[in-house]
């Protein structure tokens, strides 16, 4: 069994550090011209599995847009998940699961388990009811060979008055980046537990050089962070950085070659920050 630190470093290796979002809100649909409705999200994120599956490393579809259809639009996201992995894309569920151990074992039984089918590689998690609470989670996705991907500083403007608390003599996300380490020691090339480390941030204070795992920065784009920022937030430290965006790509759609030029593009543009 390949973990997921090993099929991220390949596909990463094969098609460039970057992650692309699939976020159908109901303002793109309106820019693609479809309809606010089942068939407009299953023919917005099925183009978007089209131009992107066979492109970019990885495909993170965002749980909640299709949640709000009902089971209609669970049932387009488990096709989302089939059509990724088809086209050799890693999918990165994006559901920010976090909840108390015994119910996280039911969050780890519907998207780390072989026989789910909401199973993803990965999977984006809180660990902000204590970061043990995720050890069912944890524990699934070492056995089935899968990722997770663990909030500790988030991209939106209201994550430091938590994250940058101090408890004890460390930051609350420092501790979880050092949680994170812990679960990562010894892996190589790298761990299975990465972090969401926002590339709106600028310079936290957060040592990330032990944490051995992918680091998932969202924000570029829609939220107004360039490539450029990645530095700033990581400094040297940029091996393992995985960019992420949605809008910014997705905004160029319908037009599958226009989305595989933009997400070509982000590619360039991450890889020359990454150097
Ligand atoms: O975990 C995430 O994916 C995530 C964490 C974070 O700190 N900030 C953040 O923007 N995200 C997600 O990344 C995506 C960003 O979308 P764009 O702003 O359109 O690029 C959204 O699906 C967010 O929910």
């Amino acid at each position: 069994m390949t973990t997921f630190g090993e099929r991220l470093t390949a596909a990463t290796a094969t098609r460039g550090p970057l992650c692309v979002g699939i976020d159908p809100h109901p303002g793109l649909l309106d820019a693609w011209d479809l309809p606010r409705t089942v068939a407009g999200l299953e023919r917005f994120a099925m183009t978007a599995v089209e131009a992107l599956g066979p492109e970019v490393a990885v495909i993170k579809p965002q749980s909640a847009f299709f949640e709000a259809f009902g089971s209609a639009g669970v049932a387009v996201l488990e096709k989302v998940l089939a059509g990724c992995r088809e086209a050799g894309a890693l999918v990165l569920l994006d559901a920010k699961r976090g909840d108390i151990g015994s119910t996280m074992a039911a969050y780890a039984a519907a998207y780390l388990t072989d026989d789910s089918p909401l199973a993803a590689d990965a999977l984006t998690v809180s660990p902000y009811l204590g970061f043990g609470s995720l050890r069912p989670a944890l524990d699934a996705a070492a056995v089935s060979g899968r990722g997770l991907f663990v909030l500790a500083l988030t991209s939106n403007p209201e994550g430091p008055e938590l994250q940058h608390a101090v408890a004890g003599e460390r930051s609350v996300a420092q501790t979880i980046a050092d949680h994170a380490a812990a679960e990562n020691a010894g892996a190589s090339p790298l761990g299975s537990v990465g972090l969401v480390v926002g590339a709106t941030i600028g310079r936290t204070g957060v040592d990330l050089s032990a944490v051995n795992g992918p680091l998932l920065a969202p924000g570029i784009g829609a939220q107004g962070a360039t490539a450029a920022d990645l530095r700033t937030v990581f400094g040297d430290d940029l091996s393992a950085v995985l960019p992420t965006t949605s809008r910014e790509v997705l905004g160029a759609g319908p037009d599958v070659a226009a989305l595989r030029a933009a997400a070509r593009k982000s590619v360039d543009q991450v890889q020359a920050a990454l150097g």
